[in-house]
C-alpha cells in the first residue's frame, strides 16, 4: 500500500563544510530537514537563531538537535549540575526552533546500572522540557556504559512514563552489535520521538571506532537496514527519516555530491520497506548492448586497428555523425568523433575514452521513471531528423548509461533495432568468424573510481538497477592495494547480464591510481569479452598481432599446484598465455590485452559451469605483466 513519503532529514555531521555550507547542500538537493549536531552549531560563527534564520530561508526544518551525552543515572552532585545543563540547551533549542533532543545513553564509568534511576532523571529532564514545550528522546549508544540495546533504552522510557519522552532508535547502534529489531514493529508508533539510519561495511573492529569512522548510507554497506527500517515504520512512526553518518571520506567529500547519495538512499530504502509512494520496478537487464568510445581522429584509427585485430569488423556509419559502429558476435564498439556532442565533452576531459554503455533491459520507460525518482539526471542526446533518441542517465561521473529495449518492438512500432534505425548498415558477415571464435557479448565493464566514490557508485547501481553487490576485494598492484567490488544484475549467467568491477586505490601508483590519474576519472579501464571458447579466439588473435599480455612461467608452475590440472590442460594454458581460476561452481579462462594508449584495455573470458567471480587471483599476475610492459617502453619513449 502506498503511503504519502516520510520527511526526509540528514544530520549535519554527515556533510563536509561550514555549517551555512552543509544546510545549503542539504536544502539544494531535496531534504526537508536537518539534525544540528551540536559540534557544527559551536564552530558555528554566529548564533542559534541565525541558524534557524538560514534554514527557514532554505525551508528546511531543524528535526533534532543533538546528541546531549552522559546525563542519566549520574550521582550526586553531577545529577543537578546535568539538570541544568539541559536547560542551557533547551535555551539553545529554543533560539534554534526545534523541539526535540537526543538523549544518549551515558558512557562514563561512574554512571550508576540502576534503570529506575535513569528513568527517574529522564523523566524529570521531559518535566521541565515539557514546560517549555520540548521534548526528549532517548537513544541507546552500542557503547553505552549500561544501555546499548533498544530494549534496554525502551524499558527505561516505559518505566519513566513521561508523555516527553519517547525513544530514539539508530539502525547502527541495533545492527553493528546484531541485536534482535523485529521488536520494534510492536512498539506504540508515537512513542518512538525519531529514527535515525545508517548503513556500514562489515569490519572486525572495535564498535565505537567502527560508528565513528566507517558509517555509510543505507544501501551502500552490508548491514540489514531495510528490514530494520521496515520494523519502525510497521510500529507506525510517522516522523522524519533520518541519515547521521560518521564517515571520514564524507566529512572530506563535495558536501552536494554526498548529499545527493544520502537522499537516493533514503528514498531507495523508503521504498524497499514497503513504505511511501514507491518506485518503478527495476529493469530487467539482459546485458550491455553497446559501449562508447569518445576518440578523435587519431585515436578513432588506431583504436580501430586494434578492434579489427581483434576480430571486429567496421560494421556501420551512423546516418547524420561522426559514428562509427564496430561489431564482432553479439559486441557493438562505437567509436563517437562527433564535435558537438556528450562523446566530445567527455574526450575533452578525459581524453580517449569509453563516454558511454548502454545496457539492454526489459522497459526503458519504466527504468528511466525510476531513475528519476531516484534523482538522477537524464540526457536527452541532439537527434537528426527521423533518428532515435535513446533514453539515457548520467552515472555519478558523468558518464552516459542508454536504454535499449531487449525487444525492439517497445522502442519502435515497426520493431527497427537502433542500429537500423539510426546507421548504414555495411554489409558483412553477422554470423561472426566462424563459430568457435565468436565473441558472445560484454561478460564484464571495470571501472575505476576515484579515492572515496566507491560508495556512491554502489548505491546508484544497487538503487538505480537493482544489481547486487558482491563480497570485496584486495588485489595487490606491484606498486600498492586496490580495492575492487562487483556489480552484477540479479540472474546474471555466462553470456547474459550486467556485470560492473569497480576498482579504487588510495594510491596513485598503482594500475587503477594511475588511470584515474591520467585521465581526470573517465571511468572504465577494462572491458571484457565473452565466448564460449577462447582457446582459438586467442590464437587467432595472436597471430593477427594483438597484445595478450605475455605470463611468467611461475604463474603456471603455481597452478599446477593449487588445481588438479592434468599436463594436457596445463599445457594449453600456457602455450596460449591463458589465466586460470577455478571455484565450486566452474572454472574461468581468461587473456588480457596490453592497454591502448597507456589507458584502457580488453579481456576475453570464457565462463564453464556456474563460475561467477572476475579471476581475482590472477588480477595481480596481470597488473604486473602490465607495469613490466610498461617499464619496457621507456627507453623507447625517450628515443621516439
Ligand atoms: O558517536 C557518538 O557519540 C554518537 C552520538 C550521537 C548519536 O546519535 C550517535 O548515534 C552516536
Ligand atoms: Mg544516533
Amino acid at each position: 500500500m502506498p503511503t504519502p513519503a516520510f520527511a526526509k532529514s540528514i544530520a549535519t555531521v554527515s556533510l563536509s563544510g561550514t555549517l551555512p555550507e552543509k544546510l545549503e547542500a542539504a536544502a539544494t538537493i531535496g531534504f526537508d530537514g536537518v539534525e544540528i549536531f551540536e559540534s557544527d552549531l559551536l564552530t558555528f560563527d554566529g548564533s542559534p537563531a541565525d541558524v534557524r534564520r538560514i534554514a527557514e530561508g532554505l525551508g528546511l526544518a531543524i528535526t533534532l538537535f543533538q546528541p546531549f551525552r552522559d546525563f542519566e543515572a549520574m550521582p550526586d552532585p553531577i545529577r543537578a549540575r546535568n539538570l541544568d545543563r539541559a536547560e542551557r540547551k533547551f535555551d539553545v533549542m529554543e533560539a534554534l526552533g526545534t523541539d526535540l533532543v537526543l538523549v544518549c545513553s551515558n558512557v562514563q564509568p561512574h554512571a550508576i546500572d540502576d534503570p529506575a534511576r535513569a528513568a527517574a532523571d529522564l523523566a524529570e529532564m521531559a518535566d521541565r522540557a515539557q514546560r517549555r514545550g520540548l521534548r526528549v528522546g532517548y537513544e541507546a549508544l552500542a557503547w553505552g556504559r549500561h544501555v546499548k540495546r533498544w530494549r534496554q533504552a525502551w524499558d527505561i522510557v516505559q518505566r519513566a512514563d513521561h508523555p516527553a519522552l519517547g525513544l530514539i532508535v539508530d539502525s547502527f547502534h541495533t545492527l553493528a552489535l546484531d541485536d534482535e529489531f523485529s521488536g520494534i514493529a510492536a512498539l506504540p508508533g508515537e512513542k518512538i520521538f525519531f529514527v535515525q539510519l545508517a548503513d556500514a561495511p562489515k569490519l572486525s573492529m572495535d564498535v565505537l571506532s567502527w560508528s565513528r569512522h566507517f558509517r555509510n548510507f543505507p544501501g551502500q554497506g552490508q548491514l540489514p537496514v531495510t528490514p530494520f527500517l521496515k520494523a519502525v515504520l510497521d510500529s507506525g512512526y510517522s516522523g522524519p527519516l533520518s541519515l547521521e553518518i560518521f564517515n571520514d571520506e564524507f566529512r572530506a567529500a563535495p558536501a552536494r555530491l554526498t548529499a545527493l547519495d544520502g537522499l537516493r538512499s533514503l528514498i531507495h530504502a523508503e521504498a524497499e520497506a514497503g513504505y511511501g509512494p514507491g518506485l518503478p520496478e527495476p529493469p530487467v537487464c539482459d546485458g550491455v548492448e553497446f559501449l562508447e568510445f569518445a576518440v578523435d581522429d587519431a585515436a578513432r584509427a588506431s583504436l580501430a586497428a586494434l578492434l579489427v585485430q581483434l576480430g571486429f569488423r567496421h560494421a556501420g556509419h551512423h546516418r547524420s555523425k561522426a559514428v562509427d559502429l564496430y561489431r564482432r558476435g553479439g559486441v557493438n564498439l562505437v567509436l563517437n568523433s562527433e564535435e558537438d556532442s556528450a562523446a566530445s565533452e567527455h574526450f575533452q576531459m578525459h581524453g580517449p575514452s569509453v563516454c558511454a554503455m548502454a545496457f539492454r533491459v526489459d522497459d526503458a520507460q519504466r527504468a528511466m521513471a525510476r531513475a528519476e525518482a531516484l534523482k538522477c539526471l537524464s540526457w536527452r542526446e541532439r537527434v537528426g531528423a527521423g533518428e532515435r533518441r535513446i533514453p539515457a542517465l548520467r552515472a555519478p561521473d558523468g558518464t552516459l548509461i542508454y536504454l535499449v529495449n531487449d525487444d525492439p518492438a517497445g522502442d519502435d512500432p515497426a520493431g527497427r533495432s537502433i542500429w537500423q534505425d539510426d546507421f548504414h548498415m555495411l554489409p558483412g558477415d553477422e554470423t561472426d568468424n566462424g563459430a568457435s571464435g565468436a565473441l558472445t557479448g560484454i561478460d564484464h565493464v571495470a571501472q575505476a573510481l576515484p579515492f572515496g566514490r566507491l560508495d556512491s557508485f554502489v548505491l546508484f547501481y544497487r538503487a538505480v538497477f537493482g544489481f547486487l553487490p558482491d563480497s570485496l576485494w584486495e588485489l595487490p598492484d606491484p606498486y600498492g592495494l586496490i580495492r575492487s567490488r562487483a556489480l552484477v544484475s540479479p540472474g546474471a549467467t555466462a553470456g547474459r547480464g550486467v556485470r560492473l568491477p569497480l576498482n579504487i586505490s588510495e594510491s596513485r601508483r598503482t594500475a587503477t591510481g594511475r588511470f584515474v590519474g591520467a585521465t581526470a576519472g573517465a571511468g572504465v579501464h577494462h572491458i571484457a569479452f565473452s565466448s564460449p571458447d577462447i582457446g582459438p579466439l586467442v590464437e587467432a588473435g595472436l597471430a593477427a598481432g594483438v597484445p595478450f599480455l605475455p605470463i611468467p612461467a611461475n604463474y603456471y608452475d603455481d597452478l599446477a599446484v593449487k588445481h588438479p590440472l592434468d599436463d594436457d590442460a596445463l599445457a594449453a594454458l600456457k602455450q596460449r598465455e591463458l589465466l586460470y581460476d577455478r571455484d565450486e561452481e566452474g572454472e574461468f579462462l581468461h587473456a588480457y590485452t596490453d592497454s591502448f594508449s597507456d589507458r584502457f584495455f580488453f579481456e576475453v573470458v570464457e565462463r564453464r559451469g556456474g563460475y561467477r567471480q572476475f579471476g581475482a587471483v590472477n588480477a595481480s599476475v596481470r597488473m604486473a605483466v602490465q607495469a613490466q610492459l610498461r617499464e619496457d617502453r621507456w627507453p623507447e619513449r625517450y628515443l621516439d
